[in-house]
């Protein structure tokens, strides 16, 4: 177990308050971006990870690994793991606080290999919130909500405003975004 894991959140942190409006249990939650390498159905090679909402602050993504994805013969690469995981994690943060955040730190353990075609179970909870910052953990579990426990990973989100996508991000892009996500406060 890493050492991160046994003290985590690794500050004192408040419980987190999903937003009023958030999606209720039971919802699913379609891609934030289509473009987006982990939700979006217009990235052939993407993760095309699946979200919904469990119980309060808490998300369950699945994720199927394609060949696409490999990094050893059979096997899914470890960084595409990774990036599964802020996907749900980062979903998990958006949908329920419903506010924009970034990935500021974000920490895997690799506990068992995770084969091609096989889907794993990503649940991912709200741990805490001081502040902007935002700790989210999550595990992923083997062909099943309760198959053998494959990646655990836990990462600090950052809240940001609006300005971080329009100063860093292609404006255009982001306007469609807000466009249909009008009840989203990222519009510029
Ligand atoms: C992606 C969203 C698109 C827009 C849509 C919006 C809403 C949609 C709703 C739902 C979304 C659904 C799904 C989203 C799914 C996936 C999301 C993927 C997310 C990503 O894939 S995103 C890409 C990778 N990500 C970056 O591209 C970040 C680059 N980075 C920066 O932009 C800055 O670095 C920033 C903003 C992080 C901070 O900068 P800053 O100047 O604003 O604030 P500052 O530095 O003061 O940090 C504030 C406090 O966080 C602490 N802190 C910061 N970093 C830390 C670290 N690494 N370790 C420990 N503590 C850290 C400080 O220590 C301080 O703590 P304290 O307040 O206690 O002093």
């Amino acid at each position: 177990v890493s050492t991160t894991a046994q003290n985590w959140p690794p500050v004192e942190v408040e419980a987190p308050t999903p937003h009023p409006d958030a999606p209720s249990p039971g919802t699913v939650l379609g891609a934030h971006y289509s473009h987006c390498f982990g939700c979006g159905d217009q990235v052939e090679s993407g993760l095309r990870i699946r979200s919904t909402v469990d119980d309060e602050g808490v998300v369950v993504s699945t994720f199927t690994v394609t060949k696409d994805h490999q990094g050893a013969p059979g096997l899914a690469h470890g960084g595409l793991l990774t990036c599964a995981f802020d996907e749900a994690m980062g979903s998990t943060v958006g949908n329920l606080l419903r506010k924009p955040a970034v990935t500021g730190r974000l920490e895997t353990d690799f506990r068992q290999p995770v084969p091609v075609g096989s889907t794993l179970y990503i649940v991912a909870k709200l741990d805490g919130v001081a502040g902007r910052k935002v700790y989210v953990s999550a595990e992923g579990r083997l062909d099943a909500p309760d198959g053998p426990l494959a990646v655990e990973a836990r990462a600090l989100f950052v809240t940001v405003g609006v300005e971080h996508f329009v100063k860093h991000g292609d404006v255009e892009q982001l306007k469609e975004l807000g466009e249909r996500h009008s009840d989203w406060d990222i519009n510029p």
